[in-house]
């Protein structure tokens, strides 16, 4: 039966994904409605591959080994699961699911409560400018609030890069609500360096004034600064009873000895209390800017996003039920996967959506908690993921945690040699069995300082024994590693797969709907050509199809049937899902170069090439795992994190050789340290878990990544390659695509769906609404400036008759006594129109004594059912948010009158 709170916490290949397939198909078979279930991954690729694996699993149900699991989860019957496959299908890829990252569902949220922080819900969280425009913008902040000194002694005390201060400032800006409880005072250091400096100088004395001190022992006590006593190796010792001062020494010196470190870590202690004191100022700055970037521009990166919910989160208290109010309303089962990564803040946010689901006490009584992970691929500690939060979190929800004790992906092979090399490495490791029908695989470890030569030669083996080329992953350590494999490899001609190469944007398919888009957009005809060359269909003429009368889903799929362009199904699938995420199809054509979306993998040919961080979570026949290329250069990380748990306990200033002077700072820096050998061995047993068939680790005989592993060299096993029937590609059923449902903006602010035939042209209308933006306040004195503006901007799409028309029609508004009553009060004009004339959102917003008025501008009182029914949603989404009295107005501005609608 189905447990209502449980977990997963098991090795990799263990089936967790799977379960998690499992467990949402049996909530389907149950009777949950898809769009109340919510999936959250940490990448947008396993949020598509989730979606795509809950397709393939219903399709080929009998087939597959989900069928016997959901069997035994539902205790429904095969009959009863088989008969309703084709229902489930059909209902799944009709409703709005809710399968995401948590930076999306996140940001979902924030969009629905937006007004909270500010902003308005359309903010983009695409922007290629964003960083470059945050540091123009904090350097500016800092100039006039007169910080450029402690922001420059900063940099120079940390021995930094700029963009190293940048990134520090940044950490601290996520980990505002952990660092709340740590204070930091402004001291002054020089008092301990001139102490140190003195005692220096009575050890010297005792030295230099004793008659068989060698020269060694003499220039070892000379010190013309503090930071050249700093740098003396003998601050390491305990005694100076030893070799270099066997002559000249008596107890007094040891005395002197722990004086000097006393006053060093005193020094080193005060910098670090002076570095964060600036820097914890310097974040206000920083903070400052940021909210000055989303208020401005409206927009916001993921780490704002997460800030800004959580901000919300914790204003509106123990209200935060209203948050929560609406999304409960729609959400009923959570699954989470990959829960080693979640970081704290993350887990705060969902904490008050998972109480109400485990209590029981919600809308549904019914709801449920489920989540996998595994601690030992815990590899994003760096972006704020502590992995004994799965643990903490498992017993505060009394959560059932279950293990998956067999491997179903890797040989025996495989799975007995990481359980070799992990088990006296990683923490309660538990070695894993394996599949009774897994009795082959093979593993070999080599050792070769030719690691690329190598690497190919490894390779081409492979192909020559008759592997599928899409099924050998090589998995490197850093990006610019995967460049120059790449490289070797397609100078011996063989293909190759990469990030760039997995990008959707670069998948034929969806280059050419960008490219039809552009067409239409744009209108220049080489766009139109590139399309049908794309998609090789002969070039036909095409009518261009306005973006304000159709909506850019809508564009899409229509060409996706118009030009059958079926057989490229789950990345079309993916595309249409992607782009139902952007505003407008400007957002889209401007920014669509940052997508972050790969393509489905069945679509692609050649050896993949990835780093071992990208490899989570997927699986290939063949690895080969290299060495790194170059050396790994030392940790640059100039503040050291120190966690008790999930608590943030402490933070340390790194400080060179200060651990030899500090036991507190020692024993922080050793945690680190095996902190980072914890990182590196999950990433290795992430990397040699990705295997199926053959695993082989190419490894240099010096400074190998691998030294931690003691791993020595060998050969298990047997190479085979099974070629096996290539995919063929299913005819595509065109399926009915509906924009994934978030519960955002198509609620609130539902699109505007003009139609047809609009009497007035949407030039018209686009350039009176830029006109009244343009106007400031309501005085007949700005219409001069504002009408030059309209006509610099769209003058050249506008008849004279029409310019004359819009400025007679703005005129008449300012007489109107009613409108000026309306708008006495601040107003907020529409942000988006900085991304050019979208109508859809609140053209404008005034906020009086009494509540809000919201006013929408319109040329033409043809639809005015439509519209009635849109400002009727802003209304009720803005008395919801802000918990205030609103009122909607639609003024249309016709050829001879002003008409205002009260709704
Ligand atoms: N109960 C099962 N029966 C049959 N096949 C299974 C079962 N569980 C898992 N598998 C198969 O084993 C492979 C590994 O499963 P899955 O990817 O779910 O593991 P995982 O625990 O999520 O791994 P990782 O932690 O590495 O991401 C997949 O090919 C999956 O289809």
């Amino acid at each position: 039966m189905v447990i209502n709170n449980l977990a997963y916490e098991a090795s990799a290949g263990s089936g967790k994904t799977f379960m998690l397939v499992v467990r949402y198909l049996s909530l389907l078979f149950m009777g949950a409605k898809a769009s109340r279930i919510l999936a959250l991954t940490f990448t947008n690729k396993a949020a598509s591959e989730m979606q795509e694996r809950i397709i393939a699993t219903l399709e080929e149900l009998e087939h597959r080994g989900e069928l016997d699991e959901i069997l035994r989860v539902t205790g429904l019957s095969i009959e009863y699961l088989l008969e309703n496959r084709q229902r489930v299908l059909d209902e799944f890829l009709n409703s709005h699911t809710k399968i995401m990252t948590i930076d999306s569902f996140f940001t979902k949220i924030l969009r629905k409560f937006s007004l909270y922080a500010s902003l308005m819900p359309d903010f983009s969280t695409f922007s290629s400018q964003h960083e470059l425009k945050l540091l123009s913008r904090f350097l500016k902040e800092v100039s006039i609030t007169n910080q450029k000194e402690r922001l420059i002694s900063l940099w120079l005390s940390s021995n930094k890069r700029l963009s190293d201060i940048f990134e520090l400032l940044d950490e601290f800006y996520v980990k505002f609500a952990e660092l709340k409880h740590i204070e930091f005072k402004k001291q002054n250091i020089e008092v301990f360096e001139e102490e140190a400096l003195s005692y220096m100088s009575e050890l010297k004395t005792i030295v230099t004034s004793c008659p068989s001190a060698s020269s060694t022992a003499i220039k070892s006590v000379e010190a013309k600064d503090f930071e050249e006593l700093c740098s003396k190796s003998w601050l390491e010792r305990e005694s100076l009873d030893y070799r270099t001062f066997a002559k000249c020494y008596t107890p007094a010196m040891d005395e002197l000895l722990h004086k000097i470190k006393d006053a060093i870590k005193n020094q080193n202690r005060g910098r670090e209390q002076n570095f964060f004191f600036s820097l914890k100022g310097l974040v206000d700055t920083y903070i400052k800017s940021k909210k000055a970037l989303y208020m401005d521009d409206n927009e916001l990166s993921f780490s704002d996003v997460t800030y800004l919910v959580y901000q919300i989160l914790k204003l509106l208290g123990d209200d935060s039920e209203f948050l929560y109010f609406r999304l409960d309303a729609q959400i009923e089962h959570i699954l989470l996967d990959e829960f080693q990564d979640t970081s704290i803040l993350q887990y705060e946010i969902l904490k008050p959506l998972i109480d109400e689901i485990t209590s029981g006490e919600g809308i549904f009584k019914n709801g449920s908690f489920f989540f996998v992970g595994d601690v030992k691929q815990s590899i994003y500690r760096f972006r704020g993921g502590v992995s004994a939060l799965f643990e903490s979190v498992a017993r505060e929800n009394s959560t059932h945690v279950e293990k998956l004790l067999t491997n179903y992906r890797s040989q025996r092979e495989i799975v007995s040699f990481v359980n070799s090399v992990f088990i006296d490495k990683i923490k309660n490791y538990t070695p894993q069995l394996y599949r009774e029908a897994a009795n082959y695989g093979y593993v070999e470890v080599v050792q070769n300082d030719e690691v690329l030569e190598e690497v190919v030669a490894q390779v081409k083996s492979l192909l020559a024994l008759g592997a599928d080329i899409d099924e050998i992953a090589l998995l490197c350590a850093t990006n610019r590693d995967g460049s120059s494999v790449k490289e070797a490899l397609e100078a011996e001609n063989i293909e190759v797969v990469t990030e760039t190469t997995t990008k959707l944007i670069n998948q034929n398919s969806v280059k050419a709907l960008l490219e039809y888009l552009k067409f239409h957009y744009f209108g220049e005809a080489i766009y139109a050509h590139n399309f049908f060359a794309l998609i090789s269909q002969e070039f036909r003429p095409m009518c261009r199809i306005d973006f304000n009368r159709v909506e850019l889903l809508q564009v899409v799929k229509g060409a996706i049937r118009e030009f059958s362009l079926f057989s490229d199904s789950f990345n079309l699938l993916r595309f249409l899902d992607a782009i139902s995420r952007y505003n407008d199809i400007e957002a889209l054509l401007f920014e669509y170069e940052r997508m972050d979306v790969s393509a489905a993998a069945s679509e692609l040919r050649g050896v993949r090439v990835l780093t071992v961080h990208k490899s989570k979570g997927l699986e290939y026949e063949h690895v080969i795992v290299m060495d790194r290329l170059t050396k790994t250069p030392p940790s640059r990380e100039a503040v050291i994190y120190e966690y008790d748990g999930l608590t943030l306990e402490n933070i340390y200033l790194r400080i060179k050789g200060r651990e030899s002077v500090d036991e507190k700072y020692a024993l922080a820096l050793l945690k680190e340290k095996a902190l980072q050998v914890e990182d590196s061995l999950n990433a290795h047993y992430v990397a040699f878990t990705r295997a199926r068939e053959n695993l082989i680790v190419v490894l240099k005989s010096k400074e190998s990544i691998f030294d931690i592993l003691d791993l020595r060299v060998q050969k298990n096993g047997v190479l085979k390659c099974t070629s096996k029937e290539k995919n063929i590609k299913k005819e595509f059923i065109p399926l009915e695509y509906q924009e994934l449902f978030y519960g955002t903006q198509s609620d609130i602010l539902e699109l505007e769906k003009e139609q047809e035939g609009d009497f007035v042209s949407i030039n018209f209308g686009i350039a009176m609404h830029y006109m009244l933006e343009m106007l400031g306040e309501f005085k007949t004195k700005n219409i001069a400036n504002a009408k030059d503006s309209m006509i610099n901007k769209y003058g050249a799409l506008l008849q004279e008759s029409e310019i004359k028309d819009i400025q007679k029609r703005v005129e008449m508004l300012l007489e109107n006594s009613e409108f000026i009553s309306i708008v006495d009060g601040v107003c907020y004009r529409e942000k988006a129109l900085r991304y050019k004339n979208s109508l859809r959102y609140i053209d404008l917003l005034v906020r009086s004594k009494e509540g809000y008025n919201i006013l929408d501008y319109k040329s033409s009182n043809l639809y005015m059912y439509e519209h009635v029914k849109q400002v009727r949603s802003y209304v009720k989404a803005v008395e919801e948010i802000t918990k205030k009295s609103a009122l909607g107005y639609i003024i249309y501005l016709l050829e001879d009158e002003i008409k205002i609608v009260k709704v």
